[in-house]
Formats: structure tokens, sequence, C-alpha cells
């Protein structure tokens, strides 16, 4: 259990309302599960080779020095093929719009999102600003410029 929490606001927007709000499932998760604001009579259908955006009626205020990490939930990636697009979305702390999850389908069947759907989960992270000086050359390394699978694939 972690004891020191950072406080992050949010507002719940009309259209959220009556959904549950996102929370840890268990006390040890990293992510708060995210739902789906989709009207009732609406849900999203994602055909296969499709995206799209989900609204999840919220918009949160993340304090300075952290980010917001939209991932793919691997229950639905393992069952469905259903995936977060832009992985992990970045929720900026600056950011006082609409908390939204892109959403693709790599499976081979149409999914239904339906209001309240647990689609996303929020990882909140902090992160180091950097003030990126340009130089002539860098510190090197017994790497150096191999890479991309330099040390063998398997
Ligand atoms: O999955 C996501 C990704 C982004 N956003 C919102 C919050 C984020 O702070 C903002 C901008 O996201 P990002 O920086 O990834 O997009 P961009 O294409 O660089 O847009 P911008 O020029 O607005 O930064 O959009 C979401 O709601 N969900
Ligand atoms: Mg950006």
């Amino acid at each position: 259990m972690i004891e020191n929490r950072a406080l992050v606001r949010a507002v719940c927007l009309p259209h959220a309302r009556g959904i549950e709000v996102p929370q840890y499932s268990t006390a040890g998760s990293s992510g708060l599960d995210i739902r789906a604001a989709v009207p009732d009579d609406k849900p999203i259908i994602i055909t296969p080779g499709e995206w799209a955006m989900v609204p999840t009626g919220l918009r949160i205020e993340i304090p300075n020095g952290f980010e917001g990490q939209v991932r793919t939930r691997s229950g639905i990636a393992m069952q469905h093929g259903i995936v977060v697009l832009n992985s992990p979305g970045t929720i900026d702390s600056d950011y006082r719009g609409e908390v939204k999850v892109l959403l693709i389908n790599h499976g081979k069947s149409s999914f239904t999102i339906s209001r309240g759907d647990r689609i996303a989960q929020l990882v909140i992270v902090s992160y180091c600003s950097i003030e990126l000086k340009i130089v002539k050359s860098i510190g090197s390394t017994t790497r150096e410029e191999s890479g991309f699978g330099s040390s063998g694939i398997k």
C-alpha cells in the first residue's frame, strides 16, 4: 500500500454522471480503470482494423511533474485485440479537456463498447523535465551506435 498519494482533482462531466469513477481494482494496481462515457443507446462499435475515440467524461488536473499514461487493459487485448492505438496515450498536466481513449481493433470481430465499460487504465507517472543543450559531441559508451538487435534477437 502506497502511503504518499498524489492528489488528482477531477471533474465528472454531465454525460458521465452515474458511471463509476476511475478506481484501482486492487490495492497494488498501478492503473485506475477508466470507463466509457458513451450514451446508453449509442454504444461504439469498432470493426476490425478500425479505431475510435472513446470519451471518459472526465477532466483531470494532474499535478506538476506528473503525467497520465493511458494504457491498454491486457484482458481486452488478449480476448478481443483491442488496444490503445497511441499507447501509452499522454495526458499532460496542463490539459484540462476531457480525457479520451483512442482504441483500435486488431481482432477479427467487431467490438462493442457500452456505457460504463472499462476500456483502458490510467497510470499517473512522475517525469523529468529537461533543458536540452545542443553540443558538438556527447559522451562515448561501449555500445556506441549499436542497436536494433545488435546483441542478438533471441
Ligand atoms: O490518449 C490520449 C492522448 C491525449 N489526450 C489529450 C491529453 C493530452 O494532454 C492532449 C495532447 O495529447 P498529445 O500531446 O499526445 O497530442 P498531440 O498530437 O501532440 O497534440 P497537442 O499538439 O495538443 O499536444 O490530448 C487524451 O485525452 N487522450
Ligand atoms: Mg503534444
